[in-house]
């Protein structure tokens, strides 16, 4: 797996956060880091979009993060992983810049999800992104990790 960003995690509580959930990723969780581009906002969106898809391979299944996308809960997420596990095809999680993500981008996608509708900042999607693909293994290996109870259980 893979997760291909734009920008750098420099060194603070964010990367701290995603290393640790980053470490108990199996199969683990190769992070490709690029430099934001310069322009307007239009052609920076194009140009990261140049450089996010240029680091998929062509087989690569496509999962952009992006707030329009779906929202699966946690148990749906998990099903998500396991297909495109089983699907045999290098799974890459794509997280835009300050411009978000090209149309591009979306359209090359096998899937787009959102981690709700609120604008979150890129290291912290980084956190967050770890943390489910964590929470998804541990649903779909059986550990307790996760509590499915909700207030009216
Ligand atoms: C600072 S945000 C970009 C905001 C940009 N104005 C936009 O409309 O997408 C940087 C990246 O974080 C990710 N991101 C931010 N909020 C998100 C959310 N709620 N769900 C999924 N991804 C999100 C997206 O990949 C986005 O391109």
């Amino acid at each position: 797996m893979k997760l291909v960003a734009i920008g750098r995690l420099k060194a603070g509580p964010e990367r701290d956060l995603f290393e640790r959930y980053a470490a108990r990723l199996r199969p683990a969780l190769d992070v490709v880091e690029l430099n934001p581009s310069k322009g307007s906002a239009k052609e920076q969106k194009r140009r990261d979009a140049a450089e996010l898809l240029g680091a998929c391979p062509e087989n690569a299944l496509v999962v952009a993060l992006d707030e329009g996308g779906k929202t699966p809960d946690s148990s749906r997420f998990a099903g998500m992983m396991s297909r495109w596990q089983e699907s045999g095809r290098p799974v890459h999680f794509i997280i835009g810049g300050a411009e978000g993500l090209d149309r591009s981008v979306i359209e090359r996608a096998d899937a787009v999800i959102s981690l709700g509708a609120l604008t979150w900042p890129h290291m912290l999607v980084r956190v967050m992104l770890a943390e489910q693909v964590f929470r998804a293994q541990a649903i779909n290996s059986g550990h307790p990790y996760h509590r499915t109870s909700r207030p009216d259980d």
